[in-house]
């Protein structure tokens, strides 16, 4: 999973600028760990309800997450004007999200996916979710060249691990609360 994700975040700096996975993937994404959860969602007891959620809407703390969701679905993304998209599961195929490190490092370039997961049948969903960090004490900052010529920067630097931190104990900070998100740890009103 660590060569994958490394893989897949080679794939995006080449799509941010040529010839930037040379020059960032080592120096700003080599010190990167993952950890994986596994996810068991127990069935909705109230059958009349078509669709209950089994995880509220939320953007994951990770640059990328590699998710990996069993055949009953559920998996939902929300898009820029706020549906929400079934993904389908696929065999042999994976999602991938961007995460709110990658957001903030790509000075919002990149967009960390809004999403939740809904429970409609009465059997137990698994998944799998791989989510790959910066480390605990890496400043994260938008290299210049990310940001830019002439492009402000929304974000002001921050060490991982607050973000991390204001996430998990902050109680507006916390999972499901959408509204507090990097944006509001390190936002810059520009
Ligand atoms: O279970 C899933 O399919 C996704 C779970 C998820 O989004 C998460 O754990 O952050
Ligand atoms: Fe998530």
């Amino acid at each position: 999973m660590m060569k994958l994700s490394k893989k897949i975040i080679e794939i995006i700096l080449k799509s941010l600028g040529t010839g930037y996975e040379k020059r960032f993937l080592d120096s700003e994404f080599g010190n990167c760990h993952g950890y994986m959860r596994i996810v068991n969602y127990t069935p909705p007891s109230n059958a009349e309800e078509n669709q209950v959620e089994g995880l509220g809407m939320h953007t994951d703390m990770s640059c990328i997450t590699i998710v990996f969701q069993d055949e009953l679905g559920g998996l939902q993304m929300r898009s820029k004007d706020g549906k929400w998209l079934n993904i389908h599961p696929c065999k042999n195929s994976l999602v991938v999200n961007i995460g709110d490190l990658m957001q903030a490092w790509s000075n919002g370039r990149l967009r960390s996916s809004e999403h939740r997961v809904v429970l409609r049948r009465s059997r137990n969903r698994f998944s799998l979710v791989f989510f790959w960090c910066f480390e605990d004490e890496k400043e994260v900052i938008a290299p210049n060249e990310i940001v830019g010529n002439g492009n402000p920067r929304i974000y002001h630097p921050f060490v991982c691990l607050k973000y991390i931190k204001f996430r998990e104990s902050n109680e507006v900070g916390k999972f499901e609360k959408i509204g507090y998100t990097v944006k509001d740890f390190a936002g810059l009103n520009v």
